[in-house]
């Protein structure tokens, strides 16, 4: 059976509390192998595929993690709306470490990213004003007032190459651009996603205040992971209220056409090899070759 709702699991998510199992694959893309086997079953009863973004132990980078094979894969297993968890730094006092946060924009400062499906022999330029699904944001921020967990939302995530953390002049640079969180993932993820017409929408769990904080010391990879521990009963609480409210109701949002507008190489010049790499996300518009 195949599963519209999926999730990605970051940095101390590594399974998913509750998901009764059905089976795992190890999906082979055009893009190479993703991060790991997809975990197939029933999250209280509605169809779930997950996947840990860093791979199982945590082995990825967040510049190693092969973002392209892991939405290719969840994508190809029947994925239509994807939610994402992950661990930020808050740069705003506001956002204390063990919130909850759903991120409404992006800051790009990654440098060396596959964030794009397109290119050799078939261009796209989709539209990224609006990088998440509000649909499934606002979903999610629902199910979060009803169990009464503190979430805000619209947030602005800045995504840093990494893996090592900012020095204290690149937080407070960052603070003075209004942004609120820092990680080092999500942008990626939902531009991949929005070229492959899935809904994104994004879970940060807050687990520092990043360097801009004089009077602390800076980050470190162990207290983040600590915090993460002690909270990610939130994410899967959230998660577990809002897949089975997500999976019976239909998708009524643009993010299932963001290609329609988008494909740019004129049909009778895209090559046979652009045509079977890309067949799963274009052979709607016409322009497969499987
Ligand atoms: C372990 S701290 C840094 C690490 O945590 C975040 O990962 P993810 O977004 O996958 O939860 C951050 O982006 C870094 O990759
Ligand atoms: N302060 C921070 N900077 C970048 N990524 C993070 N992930 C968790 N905390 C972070």
């Amino acid at each position: 059976m195949n599963a519209p709702i999926g999730i990605i699991g970051g940095s101390g998510l590594y399974r998913m509390e509750g998901l009764s199992l059905d089976r795992t694959e190890l999906v082979q893309t055009p893009f190479g192998a993703p991060s790991g086997p997809v975990h197939l079953g029933q999250l209280d009863g509605a169809p779930v595929a997950f996947l840990a973004r860093h791979g199982e132990g945590h082995r990825f980078t967040p510049s190693e993690v092969n973002y392209r094979a892991n939405l290719w894969a969840l994508k190809s297993l029947g994925v239509e709306r994807l939610i994402s968890v992950s661990a930020v730094g808050s740069l705003q006092a506001r956002h204390k470490p063990g919130e909850l946060r759903l991120v409404g924009q992006f800051i790009d400062k990654t440098r060396q990213r596959k964030d794009t499906f397109f290119g050799e022999g078939l261009v796209a330029h989709v539209s990224f004003a609006e990088p998440v699904c509000a649909h499934a944001t606002a979903a999610l921020l629902k199910a979060g007032q009803s169990l009464s967990i503190p979430i805000e939302d619209g947030v602005t995530y800045v995504c840093m190459e990494g893996p090592a953390f900012s020095t204290r002049a690149e937080s407070r640079l960052h603070q003075s651009w209004g942004a609120d969180l820092i990680g080092m993932t999500q942008v990626t993820e939902a531009r991949l996603a929005r070229e492959a017409e899935l809904c994104y929408a994004c879970i940060a769990l807050v687990t520092d205040y990043d360097a801009w904080r004089e009077e602390e010391e800076g980050v470190d990879a162990a207290s983040v992971l600590e915090v993460m521990h002690a909270n990610v009963d939130k994410a899967q609480r959230l998660l577990r209220k809002v897949v089975p409210q997500l999976s019976c109701s239909p998708r009524s949002c643009a993010c299932g056409e963001a290609l329609k507008a988008a494909l740019f190489t004129a049909p009778e010049a895209v090559t046979e090899d652009a045509r079977k790499r890309l067949d799963l996300l274009v052979a709607k518009y016409g322009y497969g070759g499987r």
